[in-house]
This record gives C-alpha cells, structure tokens and sequence, in this order.
C-alpha cells in the first residue's frame, strides 16, 4: 500500500468529527443566495423583528428558492392554534462531547435526552407557513450548481467517507425481521468496517460507530439487547405512527410511539399525516405533531415527511416549518416505501427550511435524508448539499443522519479500495 496515502489517511482519520474547510472542492463555502431565500416577510408575530436583520427585504435577489406570498404579517384564519403549547425540545440532539482515549483517538460519549418540558418553547407561526412558495426552477439551478462545481475533492473523498459512518442510521424495516438478524445488526453498527480495513486504514474501529440502529417498534427490544451486549453507545431509533403510510387512528399512532419509547427507543421516527398536509391544514398538522413530540418524552422526535407524497416543493418547504414548528430533532425526507425518496432538490428545500428556522429562532434541527440511498457517490452529494447549505456545523450525527439499510457496505467497499487499490466484489466484504 502507498505509504504517502496511508500517511495521509492516517493524519485525516486522526481528525475525524473536526470540520474541515478546505474539504470542498470549492474555494470557499458559497453564500451565493444564502441570506435571500428564505421569506422575507414572514415575521410572525411570535418572533422579535430584530431576529431577522440578515433577512431584510433590501437583500433579497431574483434567486430565491423560497418566495413569501402575500401580506407581511398575514396570519391564518381558518386553524386556532394553541400557541402557548409547551412542546419544545432541546434545539438539538444533545451533543456528544468529545473525549480522549488512551490512544488519541476521539470517543462518544453517550447521548442523553433532553429535558423537553424545561426548554424555550417553540411556538407555531402558520402565516410564514402560508406564506412561502418555492421556486422550483431556483432549486433545480442550484442544485446543477452543487453538482457541477462544488464536488468533495477525489484526495479527500475516503476521510469524508469515513466520517459518513457515524451518521448512518443503520436500518432494517423489514416484514420478516426477527431477533438474528437484529442482533447482526446491531452488530454491524458497532464495527462498521472490518478489522483488516481499519487496520489498513489506522482506525480504530472501535471507535467508530453508526450514529443508530432504525428498527421496527417490535424490534426495539432486540435492538436494545444487541447493543447492550456489545458494550456500545448507539442510540436505538425506533420507527412509529403506522410506519410507513401512517393510516391508523392518532389514539394508536400515539399508543405506538409510547410503545417503543417504553422498550428503549431513544430516537422516534415519526410519519407526518400526509392527508392533512396535501389539504393545506397546516394548523391540524401541527396539533398532531404536537401531541407526539409529548409522547416522545425525553426521547428525540424525527418527522418524516414522505416528501414524494407532499405532491410539490413548497408542500414539502411548508411541511419541514410545520415540523420543526411542533419541536422535531429533526426531518426526514422519506420511510424509504414511498416511489419518490430522498432527492436532492428536495432535499435543498428541506435545508433550507432548517436555515430559515435557525434564523428566526436559534433553534438548529437536524437533517435526515433517507430512502434509497445506496452508493458511495450518493453520500458525498448529501453531505456537500450539507456543507454547501448548512453548514460544517451540521456535519455531525447530532444534526445529521443518512437513514439507509444497503448503504454501508458500499462506503467499505470504496474505503477498501483505497487502501488496497484494488476493487473489491460486495460479497468478499465482510458482514455484507
Ligand atoms: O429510514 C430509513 C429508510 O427506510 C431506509 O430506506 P432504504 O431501505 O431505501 O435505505
């Protein structure tokens, strides 16, 4: 093996969780509509107007991916929303503080709940809802944009690889799922590359873990054995609410959540109820979310939005602050069962909406494509939209999660090659 590539590896994996400017092809982050796009006239009464200057009217350009409609300070009419609700969560996940091992190496600490009654509330503002409109030919620009010329470098492609893993959601959401296959699972989470790749590549892998395991509520149990026997510190997500169409009374979707926070789920993936979004009732959409982030307890609350059934983008924009409005950690594109998943002009969209709402009210919620996303190549396109949007901030399992169940033994695949050179077959990786 090249020793000058495996120097080089070493120096980067030594760095792994640090963020890394100069990663990105590009030259500098690009900001290029960044401070325009989001509505300029959504200042609910529920914020300080002294919150948004960046967000001034004066700034905005004719790139806007997301467009206010309508008058400033409009309000919804039609839906009474309980506004003085207690239903925040944290801002984030908590964040992992990074210790040192013996060996140098960073380490995870565990994640712990938040105190979601004590915290600052997060308040509905339906009119900045109503308001937005994305532009959808801004959106396919700049995603031609990222694609073209904002590229993670081939010399740095295995460090951002290897940094991936710790986002992953490592899933199974399978009818025929049982306690074995579980428990290899969960397995695989906590040794994500094998010992002769990470010796190859200078890592311990002991130190690298997926950042969950996603399971059915029925598997949590399992999932949760499986960890506690390896001695890991993975958070064991659980999907709920009539996963993956949510077509069941709110009574059992609530019942269901409390379920799996019950068998040891830290993490709750929940369906938004799609019915009521394709017919505008942003107010009801909210209530409900409302009522599971309670459910939720300390447990973290990720929503998805089965974006290839909102019908359109600024379904999907209007969805993500309705979401984030109701106290999600964060937001997930897909249940990875719809035809249309985790795109990225999609995902830009979402990223965005997340920017907005960081903006307007401190809180950072997490981003959460999934469904679909299978290779390598995909990866690196979802963390430089990341990157490119959000920012290195978000580049950590705290704000962002890759949800995918065939994904990982691609990532070991391609780390193979790079050590060795050579190409390795799926099946002469080990745990395939
Ligand atoms: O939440 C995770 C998704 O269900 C995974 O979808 P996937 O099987 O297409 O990777």
């Amino acid at each position: 093996m090249c020793s000058r590539f495996m120097s080089y590896l070493e120096k980067r994996f030594a760095c792994l969780g640090k963020n890394g400017d100069e990663d990105c092809s590009s030259d500098e982050r690009s900001d290029n509509n960044d401070d325009n796009c989001e509505s300029s006239q959504s200042h609910g009464d529920s914020y300080q107007e002294d919150s948004f200057k960046s967000y001034s009217e004066e700034e905005s350009s004719g790139e806007d991916v997301v467009e206010s409609t309508g008058r400033r300070g409009s309000r919804n009419s039609n839906y009474e929303v309980n506004r003085s609700t207690t239903i925040g969560s944290t801002n984030t996940i908590a964040k992992p503080e990074a210790s040192k091992s013996a060996d140098g190496q960073s380490k995870r600490t565990p994640t712990k709940g938040n105190n979601w009654k004590d915290v600052k509330l997060r308040v509905a503002d339906l009119g900045w809802v109503n308001r937005s409109c994305v532009n959808d030919q801004a959106v396919k620009g700049r995603i031609q944009d990222l694609l073209s010329s904002r590229l993670i470098h081939a010399d740095h492609q295995a460090e951002w690889l290897a940094r991936s893993i710790q986002c992953i959601d490592l899933t199974t959401l399978a009818g025929d799922d049982c306690p074995s296959n579980v428990a290899r699972l969960c397995s695989k989470a906590a040794n994500p590359l094998s010992d002769n790749l990470a010796d190859a590549l200078h890592i311990k892998c002991g130190k690298l873990t997926t950042g969950a395991v996603c399971v059915y509520p029925a598997r949590v149990a399992d999932a949760c054995i499986g960890i506690e026997r390896l001695g890991a510190n993975i958070p064991v997500a659980s999907v709920a609410t009539g996963f993956p169409t949510g077509q069941t009374s709110l009574k059992i979707r609530l019942e269901e959540i409390e379920f799996a926070v019950q068998s040891g789920a830290k993490e709750i993936d929940i369906v938004i109820n799609r019915e009521l979004a394709l017919a505008q009732k942003w107010g009801e959409l909210y209530n409900e979310l409302v009522m599971m982030r309670q459910a939720c307890g300390e447990s973290h609350m990720k929503s998805i939005l089965a974006v290839g059934e909102l019908c359109n983008l600024t379904n999907v924009y209007k969805a993500s602050l309705v979401a984030m409005m109701a106290g999600s950690d964060f937001i997930k594109t897909s249940t990875g069962k719809e035809t249309v998943n985790a795109t990225l002009p999609i995902g830009l969209v979402m990223c965005r909406a997340i920017r907005a709402y960081n903006r307007k009210t401190g809180f950072k919620v997490g981003f959460k494509p999934a469904g679909g996303i299978r290779t390598s190549k995909d990866v690196l396109q979802w963390m430089t939209l990341m990157k490119e949007e959000l920012g290195d901030d978000y580049l950590t399992p705290e704000l962002f999660r890759i949800g995918a169940s065939a994904l990982l033994n691609d990532i070991e695949r391609n780390l193979a090659s790079h050590a060795d050179g050579g190409y390795f077959l799926a099946e002469e990786m080990p745990m395939a």
